[in-house]
């Protein structure tokens, strides 16, 4: 609500998926806050306008210091008595009598199971609606679209394209940007940035979206996690800008509004910005709430095209991507965006798990865009330049990598135990290829990692987290991708998980991986782990045992000791929560015996036959 943007002229929609009258609450609350905020935020120039991540590192000004303290606590009180409401789990009656809203929650049935809630706590057009300063506010709108167990809610995309609708009836406003509940707003200036880019005399009306950078605010030093995807955000995605744009990535994005509801572009385009401003609806806010109620209904969108051809698009686990996809395949393009002053914070995940589990999400969401209609390279034929269509196939076929990171994990240890050798000697001339591909590609990997701003030892997470990945979620993800196919697997939405208890949290701040669940993923990252340990306790039996022959087992096989040992090395975190962990973020003892029992049996067939 605090962009540096004329409030008449904006309107904030939040969609409640969870319709919890908690969040309508906590949403009544800040309506009133924002009253004092949005003047002490032009004030005090407040950058990031997001009042928890201001006051976290901010300090009272010289100037003034009474007045900035005043609404500090006016933000904590609001903070305290939000929380004693959670707490409590139920809204109090002196303060349902607060907002007639409150009453809709006596027919909610259950969280999966009620009708539409629609409330705009502030109507913009009211002239009532006016900050402690007199000054404009911009319009507050809530709602949670009906939910009902027999219909399908397509989850995000679903919850977006009730927005769009509600929308397009109360404010019609002609740019929308959109951010995940996980997120905040970093820069009072984004939408402006974003303006200059749709209102670009030359290739503006070419535009459809502006995708900005995801950054994440609870980042630490060296990433254990790799959840930034430095190299892609600030390398690949920039890059796209020149053939044709980047892929939406689901938060951060502005769009035009047209062309997310499914218009084509036409050659010679072009937006008369005078003429689309403030066609805002003229009826009251009760009517308006009452007659928008349908649009977000679960029947609406039968036997129409929303879901296909108008918004996100349905049935895909990265709608974000294929809608971004469908949208540049009607002519369109997009642009990148990452300003000095991020513009928006997100949430990464702060365990193991539920950094598998979101990247599992993501690499089934690709491989599935893949193998269906939208497949770029033929959905885009003839729509798309041939650069873009490519530059979307590695995105798309990520989880197949799981294949070939397997092998080179799995083949060469056991190899190595078995006594096959499969790279060339130390001495022979094509040990070059090999060399060539495992160090200078490697060196410009970390090249390119310290050049996006990283550190060595965040490289090497990254390295790791490669591995993880691959050999885990992306195995996952492929399997169940092709399950689906067959038809034995239906589409599954696993939301990221937004809390963690403290000890976790503190251990995340100390860059300590968490395991502490059991995963079936686990067992693989366990078992993998051992089964290197063991080829290279073989290698040194080999080397120790064979003493005239030293030199002979070192060139016969040194490339695949040494490739034993890197993944070895990768691993020690892996070992180190097997065998050395006490904390609860420790690999649990029946991954331990498991992975252990795995490996030999694994070691021991490979020996045996
Ligand atoms: O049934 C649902 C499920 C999710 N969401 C919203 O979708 C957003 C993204 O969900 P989250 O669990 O945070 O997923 P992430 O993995 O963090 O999201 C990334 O990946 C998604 C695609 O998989 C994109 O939609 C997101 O924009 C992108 O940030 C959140 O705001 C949710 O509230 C809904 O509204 N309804
Ligand atoms: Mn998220």
């Amino acid at each position: 609500m605090a962009y540096d943007y004329p409030p008449e002229k904006l309107s904030i929609y939040l969609s409640d998926d969870g319709g919890s009258d908690l969040t309508f609450y906590a949403m009544l609350e800040a309506a009133n806050f924002s009253k004092t905020w949005l003047p002490f935020c032009k004030k005090f120039r407040v950058e990031p306008t997001s009042p928890e991540a201001y006051f976290r590192t901010a300090s009272e000004p010289l100037n003034d210091a009474d007045n900035w303290l005043s609404v500090k606590k006016l933000y904590e009180e609001m903070k305290m008595r939000i929380e004693a409401t959670i707490k409590l789990n139920r809204i109090p009656d002196h303060i349902r009598k607060q907002h007639k809203g409150f009453r809709e929650w006596d027919f909610v049935l259950s969280k999966h199971d009620h009708q539409t809630i629609l409330q705009i706590l502030i109507d913009g057009r009211d002239s009532n609606a006016v900050d402690i300063e007199g000054n404009p506010l911009p319009t507050l709108v809530y709602l949670a679209r009906e939910k009902r167990p027999q219909h399908h809610h397509h989850f995000k995309a679903g919850s977006m394209n009730a927005l769009i609708r509600v929308s397009s009836r109360i404010s019609n406003g002609p740019i929308i940007l959109n951010v995940d509940c996980d997120m905040y707003a970093n820069n009072s200036k984004a939408i402006k940035y974003s303006l200059c880019l749709f209102m670009d005399e030359k290739k503006g009306d070419e535009i459809a979206y502006v995708q900005f950078l995801q950054s994440f605010d609870n980042l630490t030093k060296n990433e254990i996690y790799a959840s930034s995807f430095r190299v892609l955000q600030q390398l690949e995605l920039h890059g796209l800008d020149a053939i044709g744009g980047p892929c939406y990535n689901g938060s951060g994005c502005f769009h035009r509004r047209e062309a997310l509801c499914g218009k084509k572009y036409e050659k010679n385009y072009k937006v008369d910005w005078k003429k689309v401003s403030d066609t805002k609806a003229d009826e009251s806010a009760s009517f308006l709430e009452e007659t928008c109620k349908v649009l977000a209904s679960c029947t609406f969108e039968h036997n129409t095209t929303w879901g296909k051809e108008m918004g996100l698009i349905y049935g895909f686990l990265v709608e974000d991507i294929i809608t971004g996809l469908n949208i540049q395949c009607k002519g369109w393009t997009s642009m990148y965006l990452s300003p000095e002053r991020d513009g928006f914070l997100g949430v990464a995940p702060i365990t193991l798990l539920q950094t598998l589990v979101q990247h599992k999400r993501w690499m089934d969401g690709h491989l599935q865009v893949f193998l269906s209609r939208y497949c770029p390279l033929l959905y885009g034929y003839k729509k798309i330049p041939l650069k873009l269509r490519l530059a979307y196939c590695p995105y798309n076929l990520w989880a197949a990598n799981c294949l070939a990171t397997l092998y080179i994990v799995v083949m060469p240890c056991l190899c190595l135990l078995k006594g096959i050798s499969l790279f060339p000697k130390i001495s022979s001339p094509w040990l070059f290829p090999f060399a060539y591909v495992a160090f200078v590609h490697r060196a410009y990997s970390l090249n390119e990692f310290l050049w996006c701003g990283g550190t060595f030892r965040g490289w090497c997470n990254d390295q790791r987290m490669w591995l993880f990945n691959r050999t885990s979620a992306y195995f996952f993800a492929l399997f169940e991708t092709i399950l689906k196919l067959l038809g034995y697997s239906r589409l599954n939405f696993v939301v990221t998980a937004k809390v963690s208890d403290k000890e976790a949290l503190k251990r995340y701040d100390g860059e300590l991986i968490e395991f502490g669940a059991t995963s079936p993923m686990f067992d693989i990252l366990a078992t993998l782990a051992m089964l290197n340990l063991f080829g290279i306790f073989g290698a040194l039996k080999k080397i120790i045992l064979d003493v005239d022959e030293d030199l002979q087992v070192l060139e016969k096989f040194g490339l695949q000791t040494l490739l034993c040992f890197v993944l070895v090395t990768i691993n020690l975190p892996v070992y180190q929560a097997l065998f050395f962990r006490n904390d609860n973020g420790k690999m649990p003892s029946s991954v331990t015996y498991k992975s252990i029992i795995f490996a030999m049996l694994a070691c021991t067939a490979t020996m045996c036959f």
